[in-house]
């Protein structure tokens, strides 16, 4: 088996967020899997004397949709690094008019409409039912909101995200639905199962929500330019974030949930 070097931080970019501009002393790796190939290459580098990896989750150039994106190989490689934290990063529609394009929104719940992914890594003849219930590291969490605060970011502390499986966007009937009767509160298409992937991994993971378009609901429906155009604008403000959240993850983490996520899910 290879040896690879020791990185305790990830960060799973996605729409817009393709390179590691705050990383200094970088180097590229591959990561092999018994899952397959990952979505790129992974960039090894220094935040603050702490050692991150960088996943562009759709691949540098964006060339992999959200349903073909190898998320087993992704997360069981950065768990090959000895990852502990993960921070995703996400272009997510708004269902309700409060949370507007240039929030951020750290989500606490998911809600998943996906179809046909590769789901965990558990498929037999060992058996293993995570626990759902509170989905996102809370310790992860809190570090991003404080962080998002400090910097001024106007976020939101709470959210449901609603996955769907793309690559097309919702119709206004769908769209209707999650936010009428399902009550979500944000939608994108890649948040599962790269969460459940990294529970049964006992990985922290938490999303960073970048707000680009009001899904569907509002007159002029988003489109993927348009989601595009509010990523680059606010691509900035998130690698300021990420730089700060690093500074602000401990050494050492506390033992939270996530960490023992398997010791009550084998069968
Ligand atoms: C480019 S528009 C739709 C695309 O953006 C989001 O991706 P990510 O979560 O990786 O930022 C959304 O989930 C879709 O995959
Ligand atoms: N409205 C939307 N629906 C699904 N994924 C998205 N990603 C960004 N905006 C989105």
């Amino acid at each position: 088996m290879l040896e690879y070097e020791k990185v305790p931080i990830a960060i799973i970019g996605g729409s817009g967020v393709y390179d590691p501009k705050i990383f200094s002393d970088t180097k590229e790796i591959k990561v092999y899997t018994p899952y397959g190939e990952t979505s790129d290459l992974i960039t090894i580098g220094t935040v603050e004397g702490k050692k991150v990896a960088f996943l562009p989750r759709h691949g540098k150039r964006h060339r992999i949709p959200p349903h073909k994106i190898n998320y087993r190989a992704n997360l069981w490689a950065l768990h090959e690094l000895g990852v502990k934290w993960v921070i995703g990063v996400s272009a997510v529609g708004s269902l309700r008019m409060d949370y507007k394009p240039g929030d951020f929104v750290i989500p606490d719940q998911f809600i998943d409409m996906t179809k046909g992914r590769q789901y965990t890594f558990f498929d037999g003849p060992v058996v293993a039912h995570v626990s759902m219930a509170d989905p996102f590291c809370n310790h992860l969490r809190k570090i991003i909101i404080d962080s998002s605060k400090s910097l001024g970011i106007p976020t939101h502390d709470v959210g449901t995200y609603i996955c769907i499986e793309g690559p097309r966007f919702s119709t206004r009937a769908e769209s209707r639905v999650w936010r009428e009767v399902f009550k979500a509160d944000i939608i994108g298409m890649t948040l599962v199962p790269e969460i459940n992937l990294a529970c049964e991994l006992q990985m922290c993971y938490s999303t960073i929500g970048m707000v680009t378009d009001y899904d569907v609901f509002a007159d002029i429906p988003v489109t993927a330019e348009e989601v595009g155009k509010v990523m680059n604008e606010n691509s900035e403000k998130a690698r300021k974030l990420l730089y700060e959240v690093i500074k602000r993850i401990p050494e050492k983490p506390e033992e939270c949930s996530c960490c023992n996520s398997l010791k009550t899910a084998l069968v």
